[in-house]
């Protein structure tokens, strides 16, 4: 379904994402792990079209992704800070994505029950917990229904219920079909969640393979406990 190959992104010659390529089949939900500075953000980035990369491509289902039109609809990116408008309320925010993507109202009800969001339909964006605004956040990235999910640290931040919440959502997802890329600098706790664990250090992917196979090997121990 994603084709990477040789995906690049370089700052100051010595940090970034370096020579990068990697497949994902459909239905994958894979956890992308890494220190801060690993390159995690600048991949998912890349793959949501918000940053361009150096050389190398990305296609999807055959499209390349510079083809922003036809990508708009398939991927859903929820970025480390919230992308709304924290002076509106919940809804405004909704319908000002369902807008853009011509999506009619019976969608953002629909959304508003789903993520249990309907007492908070007229609050305004700032008023709300952190973890209601990644509900919001979230929900405002699936409003156009796109087959792949790109979250940048969806829990960065929360406490452990809402963490808990976030991840039962991205299970979701997944058993809904999606096709799901996350990272996290929290390996352990993703262990019963993804399908497919994706280590980055220092710009390079240094393991791409089960979290069982992850936890198995020495790497968690070099990276993580010493
Ligand atoms: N716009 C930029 N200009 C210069 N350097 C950058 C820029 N964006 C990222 N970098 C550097 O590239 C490297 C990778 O950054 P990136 O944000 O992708 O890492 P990350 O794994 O997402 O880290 P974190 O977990 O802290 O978000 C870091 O060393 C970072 O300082």
């Amino acid at each position: 379904m994603i084709e990477v190959k040789n995906l690049t992104k370089v700052y100051n010659e010595t940090r970034g994402l370096f020579p990068t390529s990697f497949n994902v089949d459909k239905g994958e939900l894979i956890a992308i792990v890494g220190h801060n500075g690993a390159g995690k953000s600048t991949l998912l980035k890349i793959l949501s079209n918000t940053h361009l990369p150096d050389s190398g491509s990305v296609v999807i289902d055959g499209i390349n992704l510079t083809d922003r039109l036809a990508m708009v609809r398939k991927i859903g990116f929820v970025s480390e800070t919230p992308n709304l408008y924290e002076f509106f309320s919940v809804e405004y925010n909704f319908k000002l994505f369902a807008k853009l993507f011509n999506i009619k109202k019976g969608r953002i009800d629909e959304l508003l029950k789903e993520f249990d969001l309907d007492s908070y339909r007229n609050t305004k964006v700032q008023s709300l917990s952190k973890g209601l605004k990644q509900r919001v956040n979230i929900g405002r990235s699936i409003l156009s229904d796109p087959p792949i999910l790109l979250f940048d640290e969806p829990t960065s931040g929360l406490d452990f219920e809402m963490t808990k919440e976030i991840f039962k959502l991205l299970r979701e997802f997944h058993t809904a079909g999606k096709t799901i890329l996350f990272t996290t600098h929290r390996p352990e706790e993703i262990k019963n969640l993804a399908t497919r664990l994706m280590v980055l250090h220092q710009g390079r992917i240094v393991f791409d393979g089960s979290p069982t196979k992850y936890f198995q090997s020495k790497l968690h121990n070099e990276l993580y406990l010493q």
